[in-house]
């Protein structure tokens, strides 16, 4: 476990996300009937409802929810890859922790993407760059944050393809050669290349092999341990989730319903929800 210093990297209050332009029956996510997070007169989806919570640094969040609860959603209106509809997020690190990252220009959230926040997608079509070879997908990230050294940027991405794994007389090869293991290990290396504080994991290791996925995952506990990089992992496997996370969030139709240390979460579920997804996992 991680030791959590007492102030989050990261903090997000109220995050809002809706899909769909909205009608009079859904502009705000309580006009909704019961707990459902679609409206039924225009189908807009409020995909993120009221989400609020603090990450700290070293430590692994997970969050769990079946498919379609909004974890994705939530890790990519992060990352800036969908506005989000309302909300606010502060990262230490950036402008003194005193400035709403979701309203920042488009070119102060390219810093924040190529400084301060790696992501790594379950799909590697959307992080990797299949036509570049894998050393130069991490060129890239070290050109976009200003090393224009060719010498350096080789240098380290050696570095990283090596400490994820892959060999180096790979490393000019296109990554869409590689198989789906070796893709995401690419893609972690290149979303760590400019250490970011902050890492961000959606459903990694979902559609690997079993041995696959373990190899993944203990790629992934190493670089925590070494490097001490704060991370947010998504999956709708509680097993993934229990292998990485201090603290887990379960999600639920767009709300989170439960939090706490994923031992609590493990040995007393509250929520129903939470109960039927523990059982799943015994
Ligand atoms: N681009 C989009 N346009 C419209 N609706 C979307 C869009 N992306 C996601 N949604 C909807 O938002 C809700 C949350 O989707 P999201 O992908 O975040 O869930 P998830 O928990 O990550 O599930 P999965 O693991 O299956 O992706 C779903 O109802 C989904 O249909």
């Amino acid at each position: 476990m991680s030791d959590l210093t007492d102030r989050p990297i990261l903090n997000v209050r109220d995050l809002n996300k809706r899909f769909g332009r909205g009608c009079v029956h859904c502009r705000k996510p309580e006009d909704l009937p019961g707990l459902s997070n679609r409206c039924p007169y225009c189908g807009s989806v409020w995909a993120c409802i009221h989400v609020s919570f603090d990450l700290y640094e070293g430590e692994i969040l997970g969050i769990v929810g079946e498919s379609g609860s909004g974890k994705s959603t939530l890790v990519r209106s992060l990352y800036f890859d969908a506005p989000v509809t309302s909300g606010t997020g502060e990262i230490a690190s950036f402008k003194e922790g005193k400035a709403n990252i979701f309203t920042e220009s488009a070119q102060q959230k390219r810093y924040i993407k190529n400084y301060l926040m790696g992501m790594v997608y379950q799909n590697p079509w959307l992080g990797l760059k299949m036509d570049f070879s894998s050393g130069g997908n991490i060129a890239e990230k070290l050109i976009a944050a200003g090393n224009f050294n060719v010498h350096q940027i080789r240098q380290r991405a050696s570095k990283l393809l090596d400490h994820v794994e892959i060999p180096l007389t790979r490393m000019d090869e296109k990554p869409v050669h590689f198989s789906g293991g070796m893709q995401q290990r690419v893609q972690i290396s290149k979303a760590l290349a400019n250490n970011p504080s902050i890492l961000l994991l959606d459903e990694v290791t979902t559609g690997l092999d079993l041995s696959v996925q373990a190899r993944v995952l203990d790629l992934i506990r190493r670089i925590q341990r070494e490097s001490h990089t704060a991370m947010i992992v998504v999956s709708h496997d509680l097993g993934v989730i229990r292998m990485l996370s201090d603290r887990t969030i379960v999600m639920k139709q767009g709300r989170f319903v439960e939090s706490g240390l994923t031992d609590q979460i493990l040995e007393d579920p509250h929520h129903p929800y939470t109960q039927l997804l523990v059982q799943s996992l015994l």
